[in-house]
């Protein structure tokens, strides 16, 4: 049965295409870094002057000489068609770094405080973000490490297998059991293709006059709702979607082995403008009042991932759906759950605690503000469902009082709120019987062990039946494993990034450079200049470890004169949003960042993202670059490493990242950044040292030997031109299991 299957995988997989970076000039060149400004030799392609970037894999290699030597054509960069549904490479993720214990210093000096208070588990509970949640992933670190063992043996005895089909073995493997023939038909379908308050532990709420509360500023009440039964549906019934889709099959779809869900792998149609479907959101059953929200969005036809998922959801069944940063999924979840709540039957005004009937779930703030803002405007006109946010870092009084003056049907939250929610606000336990639809947006990062507790206890908040969609760009296969803590067993896993293929977008060029700690700085703030001099409307985010490392990256680029923002967990909630919407709508600005920013932010026109040291994992570093070349624009990304950091590349070593030559930094440019440095607040430089420690402390392999991990900690010191690396109290030391390690000193 199996064998059946790979014919159509062929005609689904369309061969290598010869001319990946077709605009790149590939002759050898021994490069001057003199000659050459660090940028244009970074990105050799935007020149017409020679470059030699040295491919990760074997098989961009092989591509790379296909080429040959060829004229350099320079912008604008455009992938060849069907090139981005084209390429195989061994899927990798195998080898995955661990998540970090302790992301921030925040969490470093929350846990010390907890461990003073004896209080770590009752003060853990009510403020959840992202920083907050790498802290908690300590727990779940083992677990982690062992998924990921079992996935490189798994590999390892599949070194055999061609590794051309290696991307389509779960669904050889799922197809085996099942009846194919009864799935296509039903299911063919086409298609081309943080942070709540940091306040854990944290003993200040901050008060947030400016709290982007979208439900209270639509002042919507439940009134409405009855007339919204009458509303005008669509005239297509599912079958004519159906049909529809179904003249536009060419997926193949299987029974999901592992855990019994449906798998929907989508194909391409062979353009590498694979963000855009042809169809129209009309040819699905939604209601005339949605369509025409759609239209004033400026939506005309869907997504690929809406036009995969849309189908299935307005159907009812429970989706796990894969697909690629910045190609639309919060319109995707959110349209199908509208819906749901136009069906449901009208809620009495004066029902004291009247039904949420959609709730979804992001982990970060600004991504729970992000998708109630969406989900705002494809309500404008639906005057009478009303959508709320409550997240961390405002007040829980104030949160209260506008669910009570104003319920919603449609709720928004981070994690750990909606937990304090459930646990401290009277009736809202009741409102969440109501629940039809659950959305877990970013879906990996909410199932992964930071927030596995909290969403646990939401899920067992809600009504068992109803409809559950989880949504991410990345889907690994532990969570595959776990899903069904959510999903029913009939879900549907509709991946819409091909299997083979990979999870980032073909016209992100990405770049990786390896040079010695006390390199990094320089080069940051030469790889910045030449941006800025490069591209007018330069827009950049630049993500750092932790958040104390990026308050003092800020810093030090400020005294650089670089126009630069800084958002992370340890700034005050206001200032976040403040910060956030002048990124949005800025051009001419570099935004440091913690991983606050990595999910879901959609920043229009990033050109370039920069991340300086290891990624938690592949899944961060592919959702941080996902921040640029968002809805098919182009993009850059460079991803800075120490030599003893070489290791993560093995987990992205599918991706075309490509190794840039590393450029040298003039002694003019050397004593400049060590000026600014020197102007550096000596706080904030001590706070990143000890964040810095604490971040490569609980990464599996950095943090192995404690001995080296301080040698390179103190290295870190030395490149922010501390003459001794900062003292750390003792307490600190004793958790980080860092006591008595020689270089460190404590206090
Ligand atoms: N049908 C559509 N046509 C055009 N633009 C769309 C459509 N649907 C969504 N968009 C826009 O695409 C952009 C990206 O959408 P969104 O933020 O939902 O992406 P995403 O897939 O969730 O990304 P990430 O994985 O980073 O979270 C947004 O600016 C959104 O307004």
């Amino acid at each position: 049965m199996p064998i059946k299957l790979f014919p159509n995988l062929r005609l689904l997989n369309p061969p290598l295409s010869a001319t990946r970076f077709p605009s790149m000039n590939l002759k050898p060149s021994v490069n001057s870094s003199r000659a050459i400004p660090a940028f244009r030799r970074i990105f050799p392609f935007k020149l017409k002057y020679l470059g030699l970037p040295t491919r990760v894999n074997s098989q961009q290699q092989q591509q790379q000489q296909q080429l040959g030597l060829r004229k350099l054509s320079t912008r604008p960069f455009r992938p060849a068609a069907s090139s981005e549904f084209g390429r195989r490479g061994s899927r990798a993720g195998e080898i995955r770094g661990s998540k970090n214990l302790i992301d921030d210093e925040a969490e470093l000096s929350d846990w010390v405080s907890d461990l003073r208070t004896d209080s770590f588990h009752s003060n853990k509970r009510f403020s959840k973000d992202d920083d907050v949640s790498d802290f908690r992933k300590g727990s779940g670190r083992e677990n982690r490490g062992s998924y990921s063992m079992k996935r490189r043996r798994k590999s390892d005895s599949d070194d055999s297998y061609d590794s051309s089909r290696r991307g389509n073995r779960n669904s050889v493997n799922s197809f085996s059991r099942n009846n194919i023939s009864n799935n296509t038909s039903r299911f063919s379908r086409r298609s081309n293709s943080e942070l709540e308050a940091g306040n854990v532990g944290r003993k200040t709420r901050f008060s947030n006059d400016d709290e982007n509360d979208v439900g209270e500023e639509r002042r919507r009440g439940m009134s409405g709702i009855r007339d919204l039964l009458s509303e005008e549906v669509s005239d297509n019934d599912d079958d004519d979607d159906d049909s529809v889709l179904r003249n536009n099959a060419r997926s193949l779809i299987g029974l999901d082995k592992e855990n019994g869900g449906m798998s929907v792998a989508i194909s391409s149609p062979g353009k590498h403008d694979s963000f855009m479907s042809e169809s129209r959101f009309d040819q699905c059953s939604i209601s005339a009042l949605s369509l025409k929200g759609i239209k004033d969005a400026g939506y005309e036809k869907m997504t690929i991932v809406q036009e995969a998922t849309l189908p299935v959801l307005l159907k009812g069944k429970d989706v796990l759906a894969k697909a690629k940063t910045g190609t639309g999924k919060t319109v995707a979840f959110l349209l199908p759950s509208i819906e749901v709540v136009i069906k449901s039957p009208p809620v009495d005004r004066d029902q004291r605690r009247p039904p949420i009937l959609v709730l979804v779930i992001c982990p970060t703030r600004e991504l729970a503000t992000q998708a109630a803002t969406e989900a705002s405007t494809l309500l404008k006109y639906h005057p009478s469902i009303g959508v709320q946010v409550v997240i961390g870092g405002t007040r829980l009084a104030l949160e209260q009082k506008r669910m009570q003056a104003n319920p919603c049907q449609i709720l928004v939250a981070t994690p750990g709120r909606l937990r304090d929610h459930i646990e401290n606000t009277a009736g809202f336990a009741t409102r969440l019987m109501g629940v039809k639809v659950l959305v877990l947006d970013e879906a990996d990062h909410l199932l992964d062990m930071g927030f596995r507790k909290d969403i646990e206890k939401i899920i067992a908040a809600v009504p068992k039946q109803r409809q559950t969609l989880l949504f991410s760009a990345t889907v690994p296969e532990e969570v595959r494993q776990i899903c069904h803590i959510a999903l029913k067993r009939d879900h549907e896993f509709i991946n819409t990034v091909e299997e083979g293929s990979e999870e980032t977008h073909e016209q992100v060029r990405q770049m990786h450079l390896v040079a010695p700690l006390d390199l990094h700085f320089p080069l940051l703030y030469v790889l910045l200049r030449e941006h800025v001099a490069d591209n007018p409307e330069y827009k950049v985010l630049v993500f750092c470890t932790t958040a104390m490392v990026t308050r003092m990256v800020a810093d030090l680029l400020g005294e650089l004169k670089l126009n630069v923002r800084e958002i992370h967990s340890r700034k005050p909630q206001s200032y976040r949003t403040r910060v956030s919407d002048e990124f949005r709508k800025s051009k001419g600005l570099i935004l440091v960042t913690s991983d606050v920013s990595a999910r879901g932010v959609d920043y229009p026109d990033v050109t370039l993202v920069i991340q300086v040291g290891l990624p938690s994992d592949r899944e961060q570093y592919i959702h941080r670059l996902g921040r640029t070349g968002r809805k098919g624009k182009e993009g850059q990304g460079i991803l800075l490493l120490a030599p003893w950091e070489e290791f993560f590349l093995s987990t992205i070593k599918d991706l075309p990242i490509l190794k840039a030559p590393v450029p040298s930094v003039d002694p003019d440019t050397k004593k400049k950044v060590e000026r600014a440095l020197s102007h550096v607040e000596m706080k904030n430089k001590e706070a990143a040292y000890q964040a810095w420690l604490g971040y490569y402390n609980s990464n599996k392999k950095v943090g192995r030997d404690k001995y080296k991990l301080v040698e390179l900690a103190n290295e870190y010191s030395r490149s922010m031109g501390l003459d001794n690396p900062p003292a750390i109290p003792k307490l600190v030391l004793g958790k980080m299991g860092l006591r008595n390690i020689p270089g460190l000193r404590s206090k």
